[in-house]
């Protein structure tokens, strides 16, 4: 079903959503009825997330909660002196042993927290087996999923989602899933929002049209699973995991309505809008989505990418400029090479340039893009980077900054930019 944050109805079987009504005495084919509030009940209409689910068995049924011990999965994101210095990360190398999609994630850092409400969590996954008899969700926030290496096929409460590197998926707080893996090894980043739910951003002077479209977001179709068994539930809450056991699969809504749902979108129809004059633009002109805060304009999470795009700005240094801005930026790489960086960033690594930590292109491509010819169009092809952008210090986990695959020479981009200045020029 098209369209961002619609209501949407959907039923598997014919006649299982009431009738004018959303929760009637008995409901057909012997379902129960249950709502899922993603927002304040009272929170104003323009904002409200909820959904009716008509389902097999109500989300209570399920044996006790213990806490349940992820080495790499969690909340921590150090304590104490955080770094100001600017580090990147190789890929987070695929698991040798069988590994799903829970186990296979790694927090690489963050801010806030789920008890305040505010901030983001930075994960990475690598994994290989799909989720058998096992479901997951996360109380904590929503999490943005961004696969790199293999397809996920994400099998929610309300529908299942196929997604594919170069798209991207959104799980609502507190739904329930598991993820299979048709392609085998598979890598990608989450980042899980603890603020406010993730929106389309206004587009001001642009127009009516423009960025990431609403029509080109995807949410499921209602479809369920009946099935028995011993399986177990994974709970993410309050930055830790609980396991309960569970006798049935949780994913048995037969139909649901409403907008708290999971939705689906590919980048490549991202409608990328730059400078056709002069000087490269501010980033947000890539933004697709945004968590906001408090405060206008100021984002607890901006999802950003750089995708394929005309460079057309002349006498101008069209890649990235040198910077520092006053929020924290983790980037990470789909596909292709990144324009600010020569080598060194390689799909499904990870760099890390905090509030006013001065970052920018590296030695080479400062020296190619300033001898190029800026009378003719760049193509820029074959390229998907983003950005989880946050008003917040992103701090690095104590795993980040000790992995096996963090660069330490990273800072070494930069020391070939000699000294320029000649003040008789
Ligand atoms: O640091 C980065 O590479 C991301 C980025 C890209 C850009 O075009 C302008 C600012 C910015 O932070
Ligand atoms: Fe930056």
């Amino acid at each position: 079903m098209s369209g961002f944050g619609n209501e949407f109805a959907t039923e598997a079987l014919p006649g299982t959503l009431p009738e004018g009504r959303n929760s009637p005495q008995v409901v057909a084919h012997g379902l129960y009825a249950e709502q899922i509030n993603g927002t304040a009940f009272t929170a104003p209409r323009h904002s409200n997330r909820r959904t009716w689910t008509y389902r097999i068995r109500p989300a209570a049924m399920h044996s006790e909660f213990e806490l349940w011990h992820h080495n790499h999965f969690h909340n921590d994101f150090g304590h104490g002196p955080v770094t100001p210095g600017q580090l990147r990360w190789n890929p987070l190398p695929l698991p040798e042993t069988p590994v799903d999609f829970v186990d296979g994630l790694f927090t690489m850092a963050g801010n806030g927290s789920p008890a305040a409400g505010t901030g983001i969590g930075v994960h990475l996954y690598a994994a290989n087996k799909s989720m058998e008899g096992r479901y997951f969700y996360d109380a904590d926030g929503e999490m943005l999923i961004v696969p790199q290496q293999g397809r996920l096929v994400i099998a929610t409460e309300l529908g299942v989602l196929e997604v594919a590197p170069q798209e991207i998926a959104v799980v609502p707080r507190g739904i329930r899933f598991r993820v299979e893996l048709p392609d085998g090894a598979s890598r990608g980043y989450v980042c899980e929002n603890f603020g406010a739910f993730l929106r389309i951003p206004d587009l001001g002077p642009i127009g009516s049209n423009g960025l990431a479209n609403p029509r080109d977001f995807l949410t499921p179709c209602a479809s369920y699973e009946d099935v028995e068994g011993d399986f177990e539930l994974i709970a993410k809450f309050q930055g830790h995991l609980w396991r309960a056991g569970i006798g049935h699969s949780p994913l048995d809504v037969v139909g649901w309505h409403g907008n708290h749902a999971p939705y689906k979108y590919d980048l490549c129809k991202f409608n990328t809008i730059g400078s056709i004059s002069f000087d490269h633009p501010d980033p947000s002109i890539f933004l697709v989505l945004t968590s906001p805060t408090d405060t206008p304009g100021v984002g607890n999470l901006d999802f950003v990418i750089f995708g394929p795009r005309v460079l057309a700005m002349q006498d101008t240094f069209r890649p990235p400029w040198f910077h520092r801005n006053i929020a924290s930026e983790f980037m990470g790489l789909i596909y292709g090479a990144y324009d600010a960086k020569a080598d060194g960033f390689s799909p499904g690594g990870g760099s890390l340039h905090n509030c006013m930590t001065g970052h920018g292109p590296d030695a080479a491509t400062f020296e190619k893009a300033s001898h190029a010819d800026t009378s003719k169009p760049d193509y820029i092809v074959d390229t998907m980077a983003f950005m989880f952008e946050s008003r917040g210090v992103i701090r690095p986990s104590a795993q980040a900054c000790d992995a096996g695959h963090r660069q330490r020479d990273y800072t070494a981009c930069w020391a070939g930019l000699r000294k320029r200045f000649d003040p008789q020029h």
